[in-house]
């Protein structure tokens, strides 16, 4: 009976919001919603945001996000969590702190550090935080193309530059390493992502490059998928093939909203759709 109740599948996002709904913990709610997850969240920053940029932030202070994570643990039966905007070295140290405390089930660590409008939303120093602290805990990490670069700290061009650089770190302790493709800009008519797993097998994921620049949140909503799927116990091969399906329907199908890098179409990939990628 008890095990009845609370059993339907619970994912949580730590990370920032973006008060334009496009990226941060809107996108995130927005996925698990439209994959039939219940999402919650814990608020690690506030940012003042639309689609043309960040025009100010609030970081949450230690307690407030310990409060939320206790508040959670309480009652929830979080099966998959994600993070995503840390905003510097402290936070991702509290975040990290949690992690180690509650059971929040697999962890999707998407290393947010730069806004495609170009704000900073992770100090550099903090990179080192998130390799020493976060990665360790990490079921599967999702940096693209720049961030991966900060993390290895070295130049990745070429594609088997991408596959050295996953292994290097699925090496700092990570299980699963993905490498989007969104910012590898050489190829205008494919947008591939490099997929390293835990058992050493690989896989290239490629799909139409759309010619836009309404992909703000793009990450995020790959990320939020993965956990959603992950929170209904499917093996991560299959999880990662729906994330980029989803990611590519809600690009493809564009909604017109804002000014600049505009928001996806959360509620395009079909409901009757499986990964068809
Ligand atoms: N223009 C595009 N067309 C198709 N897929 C894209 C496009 N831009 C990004 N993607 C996909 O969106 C996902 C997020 O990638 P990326 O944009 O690199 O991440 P981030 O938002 O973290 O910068 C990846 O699956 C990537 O391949
Ligand atoms: C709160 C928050 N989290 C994440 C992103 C990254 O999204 P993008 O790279 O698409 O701007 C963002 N802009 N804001």
């Amino acid at each position: 009976m008890t095990e009845q109740i609370n059993s339907f599948p619970q994912v949580l996002t730590l990370a920032g919001t973006d008060s334009g709904g496009g990226a941060g913990i809107m996108a995130d709610l927005k996925t698990m919603q439209a994959r039939h997850v219940f999402g919650t969240a814990v608020v690690v920053a506030v940012t003042a945001q639309n689609t043309l940029g960040v025009q100010d932030s609030l970081m949450i202070p230690q307690e407030m996000i310990d409060a939320q994570c206790a508040s959670l643990a309480d009652d929830f039966n979080i099966k998959a969590c994600k993070t995503g905007m840390l905003g510097d070295a402290k936070h991702v140290h509290y975040i990290a702190k949690n992690l180690q405390k509650y059971d929040f089930g697999p962890l999707v660590v998407d290393p947010v550090m730069v806004a495609k409008g170009g704000a900073t939303l992770l100090t550099d120093d903090a990179i080192q935080t998130v390799i020493d602290e976060l990665l360790p805990l990490a079921t599967v990490v999702t940096p693209n193309l720049v961030e991966a670069k900060r993390i290895v700290g070295h130049e990745i061009k070429t594609a088997d530059e991408v596959k050295a650089a996953a292994k290097e770190i699925q090496q700092l302790g990570v299980k699963n390493v993905i490498i989007k493709g969104g910012h590898m800009t050489a190829s205008k008519q494919e947008s591939a992502d490099y997929f390293l797993f835990a058992d050493q097998t690989d896989l290239w994921l490629s799909a139409p490059r759309i010619n836009t620049n309404r992909t703000h949140g793009t990450g995020d909503t790959l990320s939020s998928c993965l956990a959603a799927e992950l929170a209904k116990g499917i093996d991560m091969k299959q999880a990662v093939r729906t994330a980029k399906a989803y990611v590519q329907a809600a690009i493809e199908n564009t909604i017109q909203v804002g000014h600049g890098h505009g928001p996806l179409n959360h509620w395009a990939y079909g409901e009757e759709e499986n990964a068809k990628i």
